[in-house]
């Protein structure tokens, strides 16, 4: 997927509506490239003097297309006002552009402290719990106003100086829809397993639940510097061991978590939408949680911690995954025909095949979800991929 960056013109030292002074460029994502701007108007020593430009280009957009831009901005406004959401001040555009006024983060996104290491470990413990809260403050504030996100992800996070607190961003794909039947748009690693369409059969999902599912990857994120899986899809070995194991899954791939934690993640990502932990469930679990992390010489004996996470693009659609060599190593670097994921490696799951997928009978009407889906995917091994 291109980046907006390589299609837009360089608007370094421009001035906008005769106020915004844009700086140098602090962000770029698939649809708009960011930057840091003055609003000569405020005093120098103001606050508000300083800005986020956001600017998306019209060229080569449908009617429709820009329309969505519009429904960014439109559904943006809406919850903006929150703590946790960053403000949108004004929204303009001319014959080739948008241009969105955002609250300039000078924090950047969350991404980055994730990848820093804030959030690990004893001493980041309590910084994780209060970003973690304010995230699900705002989504909650979200849900309330009727508006799913469905682009969650720590590249879409911002945060403030001292990572304590997030802010919300990049409404690009929110939607008032409740359910709905865009299967494989938003970012194939932070996707609920409905989401890709292939294990709910490419029925409407709930786009709220979507979010939660979201908000659980985030915390695996945040705690540990790595993603659970590459996508919850049943080609993804490391997703269907977790789906056999359930809450082990997590003691097992990140033995420095705790019994609690790891407890609350399998209710987050629960693979039934309707059975999903709810934002405010999750609050609380989150507030009454003693510890993220295990004591020192609790942990239980770790098998691999070589993974990392970098960044993701939002995809429209995804390509299957090849595990049969172990963790893939995967790049975004803004190529359309490689497969954008980040590296995803959990501790010691890396076989090629869920497990029990060889032995195991299932009686379908009694057998559990994993159940169910394994001997689905040997099914669709065996007859192909349009058996179900
Ligand atoms: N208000 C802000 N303050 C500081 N940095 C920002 C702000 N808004 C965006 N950024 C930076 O710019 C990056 C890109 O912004 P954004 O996600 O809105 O663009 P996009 O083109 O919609 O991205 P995507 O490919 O995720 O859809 C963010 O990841 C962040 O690092």
């Amino acid at each position: 997927m291109s980046t907006a960056a390589s299609s837009l013109p360089d608007f370094t030292g421009c001035t906008i509506e005769e106020h915004y002074k844009l700086s140098e460029v602090i962000g770029s994502g698939s649809f708009g490239v960011v930057y840091k701007a003055l609003d000569t108007r405020e005093a120098s020593d103001s606050p508000s003097r300083h800005r986020a430009v956001k600017i998306i280009s019209k060229a080569g957009r449908t009617p429709a297309q820009l329309d969505i831009i519009r429904r960014e901005v439109a559904l943006h406004s809406i919850v903006a006002a929150h703590a946790n959401i960053i403000t949108i001040h004004d929204a303009f555009d001319d014959d080739e552009h948008f241009y969105l006024i955002l609250d300039y983060c000078p924090g950047g996104d969350l991404f980055s402290y994730i990848t820093e290491g804030v959030y690990w470990g004893k001493d980041g413990e309590e910084l994780a719990r209060s970003a973690f809260l304010s995230l699900v403050d705002g989504m909650q504030h979200c849900h309330e106003h009727k508006i799913a996100h469905r682009d969650l992800k720590p590249e879409n996070i911002l945060a403030s100086k001292d990572g304590s607190k997030v802010f919300l961003a990049d409404f690009g794909l929110a939607t008032r829809e409740r359910m709905i039947k865009e299967h494989g748009s938003g970012t194939a690693l932070y996707m609920a397993p409905e989401c890709h369409g292939r294990l709910n059969g490419f029925q409407p999902y709930d786009t709220r639940a979507a979010d939660v599912w979201a908000l659980g990857i985030i915390l695996v994120n945040m705690l540990t510097g790595r993603n659970p899986w590459e996508q919850a899809s049943m080609r993804d070995a490391h997703f269907a061991d977790f789906l056999g194991e359930k809450a082990d899954f997590f003691r097992e791939s990140f033995p420095q978590l705790s019994k609690g934690v790891c407890e609350v993640l399998a209710e987050v990502l629960e693979f039934r939408p309707e059975r999903r932990m709810s934002l405010r469930k999750l609050r609380e679990a989150v507030v009454s949680l003693e510890s993220f992390f295990c004591n020192e010489g609790e942990e239980e004996s770790v098998t691999d911690t070589t993974t990392t996470i970098t960044t993701a693009t939002t995809d429209e659609s995804f390509e299957s995954l090849d595990t049969s060599d172990g963790p893939p190593t995967l790049s975004s670097d803004g190529d359309e025909d490689e497969d954008e994921s980040p590296l995803v490696t959990p501790a010691g799951t890396n076989s090629a095949k869920p497990k029990n997928m060889e032995t195991e009978k299932v009686d379908w009407k009694t057998g559990s979800t994993a159940q169910l889906l394994m001997a689905r995917h040997r099914l669709e091994e065996q007859f192909g991929n349009g058996f179900y």
